[in-house]
This record gives structure tokens, sequence and C-alpha cells, in this order.
């Protein structure tokens, strides 16, 4: 079967020639949820970064579906696999206009939802209110809210969740939880990648663990 994202020989160097990710190989199958562990400062943002193709890349390459990502790709790739960072970031305006951005794009095929953005808010109690906020006045939590609606908005294959709830208590914890995965579960090829450091969501979350150490992936 071929890997929906498939991660061939990505190597990173940072400043003074620092290696920040050391010949990384690794597949997604559709399906699949994968767990991205290791200590701080392993790597693992740099990686879903790296895959997402938001960092340049020294070595290696990224396939979707056996196609190699060429630049001019990257934009409707980054929409078929999107990356949710752990400090989500907002452009100055509404939490609307910031769900409305990515359907702004030329590389966009869809149209915004509004009605299906105001649900899923709905979802996460009752955060249906806050389309007409200044995005800038979001906490750290809810933009982290707000960044899950948008991806699922976004419709993509593949998600690439950077620590995504590092900022939630434990209710809305669970409410991001469980609205993602509704969303994974909607379609069986859906896929993702989850970091984290709290166990009990690994095992909650994810079936199968990629360990990194110092930029390597040290088990698979
Ligand atoms: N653009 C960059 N230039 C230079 N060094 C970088 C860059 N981005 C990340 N690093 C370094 O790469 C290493 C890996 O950072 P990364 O954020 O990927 O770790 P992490 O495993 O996600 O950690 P945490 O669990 O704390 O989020 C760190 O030492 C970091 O300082």
């Amino acid at each position: 079967m071929t890997p929906v994202v498939s991660v061939q020989g990505i190597t990173r160097t940072g400043a003074a020639g620092r290696v920040l990710l050391d010949d990384i190989t690794m597949d997604v199958m559709a399906g699949e949820g994968i767990a991205l562990v290791g200590p701080s400062g392993s790597g693992k943002s740099t990686l879903l970064r790296a895959i997402a193709r938001l960092d340049p890349i020294r070595n290696g390459y990224v396939k979707i579906n056996g196609d190699t990502i060429t630049s001019a790709a990257i934009p409707n790739f980054r929409r078929r696999v999107v990356y949710l960072a752990q400090r989500p970031a907002m452009i100055v305006g509404t939490v609307e206009q910031n769900l409305q951005l990515p359907f702004s794009f030329a590389s966009s095929q869809s149209n915004y939802d509004r009605a299906r953005a105001i649900d899923l808010l709905g979802e996460l109690d009752r955060l249906e209110g806050i389309l007409d906020q200044d995005a800038s006045t979001l906490s750290g939590g809810e933009q982290q809210l707000v960044s899950l609606v948008r991806a699922i908005l976004v419709d993509p294959e593949v998600m690439l969740l950077d620590e995504p709830t590092a900022s939630l208590d434990a209710a809305s914890l669970d409410r991001f939880e469980s609205l993602a995965s509704g969303w994974k579960n909607g379609d069986p090829r859906r896929a993702w990648v989850w970091t984290s450091h709290d166990a009990d969501q690994i095992d909650r979350m994810t079936t199968r663990t990629i360990r990194l150490a110092g930029g390597r992936i040290t088990h698979e």
C-alpha cells in the first residue's frame, strides 16, 4: 500500500552547521495515528514542520500518495497535510477572518463554510460566539481550539499536531480530543502524527510510536 505521506532521508541543518534532523525516514499510512515522542529539544516540532514543508530541508524529500512534493506543489500540499502549531499563529483580525484565511489562497479549491465553523466551535463549549472576537485577545488554549477548527474546515488528509493541547484545561482537552477523533474517524483514510509529553494522551490518540533523540529516530 502506498503511504499517504512518505518522508525519505530528510536532513536539516541549523545555525553553525548544527544538525537538527538527521536522515529521517518514515511513512504515514492511511488511517494511522502516529505518536512522535522524545525529550524536549529532540526535534519533534522541527520534524513536523519539515514534513509540512514549512521549513527548508537540506536533503531528502516528502511524498504524498507516491508523488514527490516540488516547490510549486507546496501550497496545495499544505492543505492536504495540515500542521497545527503548539503556539498557533493568528493574523490580525477576527477569529472568523483567521478561519477564512486558508480559503483566500489561490491554492484553495473549496469555500469557507460559516455554518460548519459555527457547529465545530459549538462542539468546543459554546465557542460559536467568538467568531467576531479579535483573535489577538484569545487565550493560548482558545487559539489551539480555533486552530483545530480551522484545520478541520480545510479538510486535510493528514494532520500534524504539535502538542496541540498543551495550553488546555482538562475539560477543553477532552473536547479537543473528541472533536479531533470525530474528524479522524470520519474517514478511514485520515491519519495524524501527534506529539505530546502526556503518555495517557498518546495512549488514547495514537497506535504507533516513533521516538526521536537528537534529531534522529531511535526507535520505530
Ligand atoms: N530554526 C532553527 N535554527 C536553529 N535551531 C533550531 C531551529 N529550530 C529548532 N532549533 C533547535 O532544534 C532543536 C529541536 O527543537 P524542537 O522544537 O524541534 O524540539 P522538540 O522536540 O519539539 O521540543 P519540545 O518537546 O520542547 O517542544 C532545539 O535544540 C532547537 O533549539
